[in-house]
């Protein structure tokens, strides 16, 4: 059981720390961490935000768990340096093309969200983003207009075998939940979309136990505040699913409590490899202060404990553990509460 542990930049390190404490908490036969260097932090020691170090530990590794990739500093890098790369070039050397961010309310905490505790108490959804296609990987440029303006142009694309692959995986989650599957598009305007519903629909057919329903992104960013407990499975490109999970943190209670799982379609010999990794960015305005959640890291360590190596029993006691902690009390200042990252950590240790 080979993880790769990469922290990254900003709060990457902070939150990272807790997650590796609570792994460690559960002495698993035969896991072995391994540390490696991504973002900013791998640009200053390598000059390349994915070195080839990184990469070689990331295909060496049966699991990877990788905090935050982002630093101001490097803003004016060309992009390919840019400490963003690294975590967009993880997802696609290892064809890591399901990524699951899962959204629910914790209990004792619907006051928390930003609608009203009522409405919260009924989110449970999970949003599977594509994540290896759409405008994030199409060609892209500056180029100048016929009358001499600067032009930025960033091609949107899919292909039918990348949204058979996702639709695929949806349809499971799906068939694994509540049977309902939500697929959110811009059909409406785009040809891209067009083609993502009408394989939808084709696939579908694959999965009579599980009921399709499509809905326009602007319609499903509205519905998301109006009536979130609605939803139960979302499947939907790259950008839209990158915008609608920071939506949906935010009504949970705090970007700082949504994990995500990326998958592909390599198999180990414990599971799919997979990386983990909370939703959120380095967040440079709380980096070093200590003042970060580490929450959505140590849940994503826990899904790395079920998706990528069967350890379901083990995923579930992380997940309580941390429930009854945010339950108690355990709460930083993104949920209205003062303790920092290290006691929350504690107290996740404390409930194990
Ligand atoms: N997967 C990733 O590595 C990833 C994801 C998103 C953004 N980024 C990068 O992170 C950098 C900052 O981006 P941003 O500010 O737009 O988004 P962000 O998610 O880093 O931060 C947004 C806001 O949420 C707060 N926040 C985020 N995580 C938190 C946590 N665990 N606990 C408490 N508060 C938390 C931040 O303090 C900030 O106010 C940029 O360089 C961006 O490209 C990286
Ligand atoms: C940092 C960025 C490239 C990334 C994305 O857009 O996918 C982030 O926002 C995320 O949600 O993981
Ligand atoms: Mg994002």
């Amino acid at each position: 059981m080979k993880i790769a542990i990469l922290p990254g930049d900003g709060i990457g390190p902070e939150i990272m720390a807790e997650a590796v404490r609570v792994l460690r908490a559960l002495d698993l036969p035969g896991m072995e961490l391994h540390d490696g260097l991504v973002g900013a932090a791998a640009w200053r020691v390598h000059g390349h935000p994915l070195p080839p170090e990184t990469l070689a530990l990331m295909h060496a590794c049966d699991a990877l768990l990788f905090g935050a990739v982002g630093d101001p500093a490097c803003d004016g890098l060309e992009r390919h340096l840019r400490p963003e790369q690294a975590v967009l070039g993880m997802r696609k050397e290892l064809g890591l093309f399901a990524n699951l961010r899962p959204a629910k309310v914790f209990p004792g905490l619907e006051a928390q969200s930003s609608l009203r505790p009522e409405v919260a108490g009924a989110i449970d959804l999970m949003i599977v983003r594509e994540l290896n296609g759409d405008v994030y990987f199409g060609e892209k440029g500056m180029r100048e207009t016929a009358d001499g303006q600067r032009e930025g142009y960033d091609i949107m694309s899919y292909s039918e075998s990348e949204v058979r692959r996702i639709a695929h995986a949806a349809f499971r989650t799906a068939q694994g939940r509540s049977g309902r599957l939500c697929s959110v598009d811009k059909a409406n305007v785009l040809e891209t979309s067009q083609l993502w519903r009408d394989v939808m629909i084709e696939v579908a057919a694959e999965y009579p136990d599980v009921t399709l329903e499509h809905m326009y992104v602007d319609n499903a960013a509205m519905q998301l505040v109006r009536a979130p407990g609605k939803f139960d499975t979302i499947v939907t490109g790259n950008l839209f699913g990158d915008i609608l999970s920071d939506q949906a943190s935010m009504c949970v209670g705090s970007i700082g409590l949504l994990a995500s799982a990326s998958l592909g379609a390599e198999q180990t010999a414990y599971g799919t490899k997979g990386a983990y990794e909370p939703i959120h960015g380095s967040a440079p305005d709380i980096a070093g202060k200590g003042l970060a959640n580490p929450v959505a890291m140590i849940l994503s360590a826990a899904m790395m404990l079920r998706h990528s190596f069967g350890l379901e029993a083990e995923a579930a006691r992380i997940e309580a553990a941390v429930a009854s902690a945010l339950n108690a009390g355990a709460l930083g200042a993104d949920l209205g509460g003062t303790m920092g990252t290290v006691a929350i950590g504690d107290a996740v240790l404390a409930a194990l």
